[in-house]
Formats: C-alpha cells, structure tokens, sequence
C-alpha cells in the first residue's frame, strides 16, 4: 500500500532508534549528534576581564601607572587603590578596585602618569557574564557545527559523547550498467552511485562500501547477508519488471516492509523494510532522478534518526512559476533560489538529473496544491 510522502519521511524517522553512543576527540565530533546535553564545565568569562587594551583605572584621573598585566597573567596581585591605573590587555583579569577600563586610544601617557576622561561603559566582562558555569549550551541531538567545536572547547570539553554515524551500504543493481568510460549500445552509466556518498554524509551516516550485483534475486540476497552495516541501500529492482528482485527478496528474508512506495513523482517504487536483525534496508528506484528524490524523501530521515539527530522544523519558499500539483501525489520539483522565489528549473523527469544538478533545492508541492509555499529540501 502506498504512503503519503509526509507520513512515509515520517514513518522512516520513527523507524529509526539512536545508535549508541561513543566518545570522541573534540575534532571527530564534528557533524555528529551529541548523546547529552553540553552544561558549561567552566564559566566564561573565567574571571572578571578587560574588554578593552588600555588602563584599569580607579577614582577620577589623572592616575599613576603602577605595571603591566596581559591576558593569561594570574589574578593575584594587589588591588588598585583611588588614582592608581594597570596597564591591561583585552582579555587579562582586571585589578580588585577597578572602577574601569580607559580604553588606550582615549588616554594621554606622560612618563608614568595617564590621563583621560572616564568612559561612559566600564568595559569590564564579568566572570560567567556570557555562559555561567553549570548553564546548558548545547542540547542533545544538536548537530556539531564548527561553532559548536569552538564553543564545547571554550568551556571547557576535550571530548564529546556522540552518537555514532549509521553505516550504509549502497548496493547498485542492473546488468546494463557501466562504472567508467563511455556507454556503447545498451549500456548506462551508473548515476546514482555518484550522487548517493554526498547524500548519504549530509544526512548523518557514513558510506562503507558500493556493491554492484547482477540482476539475479541470489545476487541482490547475497548482498543482504551481511553485519557490518545498518542500512543497505538497493538501488534498482524497486519495479515490477522481470529483472526487478527486490520485494520478493526482502519477503523470502522475512522482512517487515515499512513503507511499500510513497505516493510521489519521481520515486513512487521506492521502499523502506526492516530486517529481522534490526539493519534497515531502503530500495531506491533505478531511474536517477527518482533514486535522488526517494534518498531525500526515505534514506535521509533514516540516516538522521539512526545518528540521533532533533527533528526540524521544514525549510519553506514560494515557489513561482508554472507548476501544476497532482491529484494525489506530491511532486519533487527540482528549483533554484532568486531573490525572491524558488524557480523551477525543468529537465527534471525520472530518468535525468540535468534539473536537479542546476538546482539548489527540491520543492515539495503537494497534492492539490494551490501554492505559493512550498516546504523545500536543500540539494
Ligand atoms: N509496469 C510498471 N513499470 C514501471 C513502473 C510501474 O509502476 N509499473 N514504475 C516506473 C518507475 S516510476 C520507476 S522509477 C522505475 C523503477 O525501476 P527499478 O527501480 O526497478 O529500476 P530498473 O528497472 O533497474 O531501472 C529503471 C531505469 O533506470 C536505469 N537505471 C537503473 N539503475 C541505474 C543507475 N544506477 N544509474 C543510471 N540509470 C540506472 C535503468 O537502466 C532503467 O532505464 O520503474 C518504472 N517501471
Ligand atoms: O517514480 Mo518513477 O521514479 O517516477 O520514475
């Protein structure tokens, strides 16, 4: 039976539980889910600090320059008393008694006296005036982003307990198909290998390995049998042609078929079953155009939910230009952003990736759409 294409993403989403969690070097994280939320180890500032390069001053000027502090240096160290001044580097802990900072380029030195007007702001962070120690930073299921790695290390992470990445097999199938050169009479390069390893990364796992296997349903079974991943991805065979060995392969394994083809354009073959060990596998259709679309509309949300990561909300646009909805399926309508709308850009039928390779994202119109917004799918 046919899913919606909204409940087959969500279906394949629920199917997925976290997989465990590991720890790694702050550098590994990147890309990964945290397994726990991040509470900062230390505050930030760690002490109260300079904001500025200049003179910690106390009472009104002129002030006697007594030394010199840089950022790094120990708090210890005698309090100012009324018109002295430190000499202080942004960054470096400030003085007890410090009234504020006269940042350098509004102060006069003459020998060892300075002078100025005291500034209106003190220019002083405080210690835990951007993150109090103990405060959540990040939660868990956040994804690790550059920032996020800066940020975990400046308070204080030297690892970070992830969930790790699901290990996907892309199984390519057809006896017609060509992995380099030229393709002579009957011949077909294979597209969708190319295009799966960027897909299957972006949506959190990692690719082991790409199998190509002859047209046989011993072959294709073959290619399940194995431990070493948590997904197979078979892409061809999804139809119901006399080559086509997928659904009577994955019913002779016993497998519980969670979704049996979305009701969508391109990619209406394609399918999600779970294995009577737990490993998924996901069957995207042959034509390329339309394994693209079924990898953004089934393999993705498995991805990400097996790598832990919070669910989103959708990224939306207007779409502008001629595009008709179906009745009752939803179509994948590959587009590029201008300044103000998502542009169809056509070329865009199941068998060719020419619109989709122009195209920034896939515009998602519904059935019975009537538009202008549409929930669109970054490429
Ligand atoms: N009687 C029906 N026939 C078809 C239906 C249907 O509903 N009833 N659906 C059509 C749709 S839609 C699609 S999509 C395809 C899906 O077919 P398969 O997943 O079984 O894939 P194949 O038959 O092996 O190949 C289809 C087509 O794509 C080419 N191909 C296959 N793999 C690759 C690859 N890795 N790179 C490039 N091109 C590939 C293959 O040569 C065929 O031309 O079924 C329709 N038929
Ligand atoms: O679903 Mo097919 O994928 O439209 O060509």
């Amino acid at each position: 039976m046919t899913t919606g294409w909204t409940e087959a993403r969500q279906v394949a989403r629920d199917a997925a539980e976290p997989l465990e969690a590991i720890t790694v070097d702050l550098g590994g994280a990147l890309g990964l889910a945290l397994a726990e939320h991040l509470p900062a180890l230390v505050s930030l500032p760690l002490c109260d600090t300079s904001a500025m390069d200049g003179y910690a001053v106390r009472g009104t000027g002129p002030w006697q320059v007594i030394g010199r502090r840089l950022a790094g240096a120990c708090t210890s160290g005698a309090a100012l008393e009324p018109g002295q001044a430190l000499e202080i580097a942004t960054g470096a802990p400030i003085p007890l008694g410090t009234w504020a900072v006269l940042p350098v380029e509004l102060s006069a030195l003459e020998g060892s006296t300075v002078a100025g007007e005291l500034p209106g702001k003190h220019h002083i962070r405080r210690r835990g005036e951007d993150i109090p120690r103990g405060r959540r930073v990040l939660q868990a299921g956040s994804v690790v982003t550059p920032a996020a790695l800066g940020l975990a290390a400046s308070v204080g992470y030297d690892v970070l307990r992830v969930h790790r990445r699901p290990r996907v097999r892309v199984v390519v199938s057809g006896d017609e198909l060509l992995t380099t050169g030229l393709p002579t009479h009957g011949q077909v390069r294979d597209a969708i290998g190319p295009l799966l390893p960027g897909l299957i990364t972006a949506a959190g796992g990692e690719l082991l390995d790409t199998q190509f296997v002859a047209d046989r349903a011993g072959a294709l079974s073959e290619s399940l049998a194995c431990d070493d991943v948590d997904v197979v991805a078979v892409c061809g065979s999804t139809s119901v042609g006399p080559a086509d060995h997928l659904r009577p392969v994955l019913g002779a394994l016993k497998a519980d078929v969670l979704v049996d083809g979305v009701a969508c354009r391109p990619g209406h073959p394609q399918l999600l079953a779970a294995l009577p060990d737990g490993r998924h596998v996901v069957g995207l259709p042959g034509n390329p155009f339309a394994a693209l679309a079924a990898g953004h509309t089934l393999l993705a949300p498995l991805l990400h939910g097996l790598a832990g990561h919070s669910p989103k909300a959708p990224l939306t646009g207007r779409l502008r230009g001629a595009v008709t909805a179906r009745a009752t399926e939803t179509r994948l309508v590959p587009a590029v952003r201008t300044d103000d709308a998502l542009v169809p850009v056509g070329r865009d039928r199941a068998g060719n990736l020419w619109g989709a390779a122009m195209a920034d994202v896939l515009a998602v119109v519904p059935p019975q759409w009537t538009g202008p917004e549409v929930e669109v799918l970054p490429l």
